[in-house]
């Protein structure tokens, strides 16, 4: 365990941890990111290696403090190495010497015509102040912290006379990021992991709300490192600048009809797969088919998935999988001016009203046998093949509030089940970590 034993490392990350994350809003990410030049690009990476240490150094030193000896379990501890190094490998990656000249272009916002403003991001309406935030003590310096943000996003000039220190760094800083996003790829598994640990070593039956809540803010966190590198990955890379409605990984124009058309797709094969079935319950669209907004495709998808994928499954155990002919699944799509409303509505029997709060914890399912973790099954993404984990609702109900949206769930018992996914299209609120 290298962390261990480096104290420096430590102490490090305890100072990186005084500071606050800079939550960054899903139209600040498209504002700067429209045709980067050398220049923003290496200003991204400074900003860059600053936030994403304060993210990593929060959740390590969250990771050592759990409750109830949780940290003790081996898979707990392997995951905070891995944000130990990465940590690390960040705040040691050795930066170019410049000269004075460009530094102080560096730090000087352009002010002809090229330059951009960055627009405000305002609260997140889904969550209340401080609900994902870190427990850790924050000492009071943010402001500087909020200029390093500015300048990340006053990149105007979109000249390319940058000196090639600039662009090796930026390689450099790029690779460094792809290598810390593979390492991070089996966390949510490693995490599921620890906890089935600690529940047998405790003989626990459920998580108790601490838990819960620590799961919840450290998932959360993780979906914005995610997203950032994901992001800052895509626009260096200039091969992926060729579909004009991209930046980055975000799409300026999702098409909610047809990622919703491909989710029921993929769900119905699921389904079919799994129970054997020749033709899965049938889902009805109702969606504009003009209906494009900005967001990031693989979010959208996931939750659509997720929640088709419940559905299908509770109507096809209500009904029995011999059944000819299975009631059909609506999902209705309403745009309005401040959210996008997808509602998933199913006649798959419901939830007991008492269960409808358990449904949102992590590990809850009503899978008899939780399938057995494998920490190198399925690397890339937490996604069991129909069900058995208890993670699709509450991980998607984190994606959908991360920009500024909701998941809720209404059920009655006896009938079925509604789900309504909000997503706001404002694309102005910050991230949940304030
Ligand atoms: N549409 C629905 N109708 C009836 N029950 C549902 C519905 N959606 C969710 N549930 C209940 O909530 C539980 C938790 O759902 P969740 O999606 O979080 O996990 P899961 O589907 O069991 O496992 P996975 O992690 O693979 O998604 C399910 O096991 C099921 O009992």
């Amino acid at each position: 365990m290298s962390w261990k034993k480096s104290t420096e490392l430590m102490d490090t990350i305890r100072h990186y941890a005084n500071f606050p994350a800079t939550g960054v809003s899903l139209r600040q990410m498209v504002q700067f990111g429209e045709r980067p030049s050398v220049g923003t690009l290496f200003r991204a990476s400074q900003f860059m290696s600053e936030e994403l240490p304060i993210r990593l150094a929060h959740r390590v030193q969250e990771l050592q403090e759990l409750p109830d000896g949780l940290g003790d379990m081996p898979s707990i501890g392997r995951v905070r190495d891995w944000y130990a190094q990465s940590f690390e490998e960040i705040t040691t990656l050795p930066k170019p010497t410049l000269s004075s000249e460009i530094r102080e272009r560096l730090l000087k916002p352009q002010n002809g015509k090229n330059s951009r403003i960055l627009s405000e991001a305002t609260r997140n309406p889904s969550v209340h102040q401080g609900q994902y935030r870190s427990q850790l003590h924050h000492n009071n310096d943010n402001a500087e912290r909020k200029n390093s943000l500015k300048r990340y996003y006053s990149a105007g000039d979109d000249t390319n006379e940058w000196p090639p220190e600039l662009n090796d760094y930026n390689t450099r800083f790029s690779k460094t990021l792809e290598k810390i996003k593979r390492r991070h790829d089996s966390v949510v598994t490693t995490v599921a992991q620890g906890i089935l640990e600690y529940k047998r070593k405790r003989q626990r039956m459920q998580i108790d709300h601490n838990i819960q809540a620590f799961l919840d803010r450290f998932y959360m966190s993780r979906i914005g490192i995610r997203m950032l590198i994901g992001q800052h990955i895509a626009l260096t890379d200039q091969r992926a600048h060729s579909d004009p409605n991209y930046v980055g990984i975000i799409c300026t124009k999702t098409n909610v009809r047809d990622l919703a058309q491909e989710a029921i797709e993929n769900a119905r094969f699921v389904c079919e797969d799994h129970y054997g079935l020749f033709d899965a319950p049938k889902v009805q669209l109702v969606c504009n088919p003009d209906l494009n907004f900005m967001y990031v495709p693989g979010h959208l998808s996931h939750m659509l998935f997720e929640t088709l994928k419940n559905s299908l499954r509770a109507v096809v155990e209500t009904h029995g999988q011999d059944k000819e002919d299975f009631p059909v699944t609506k999902v209705v799509v309403a745009e309005g001016k401040e959210d996008i409303t997808i509602k998933i509505s199913d006649e798959g029997g419901g939830i007991p009203r008492s269960a409808i709060p358990l449904v949102w914890t992590y590990m809850y399912t009503t899978v008899d046998q939780t399938p057995t973790l494998d920490p190198d099954f399925n690397k890339s993404d937490f996604k069991a093949p129909m069900a058995g984990f208890g993670y699709g609702l509450p991980i998607s109900r984190l994606y959908a509030r991360y920009f500024g949206g909701d998941l809720k769930l209404i059920s009655m018992e006896g009938y079925g089940t509604d789900v309504y996914l909000h997503l706001n299209r404002l694309s102005s609120s910050s991230e949940p970590l304030q």
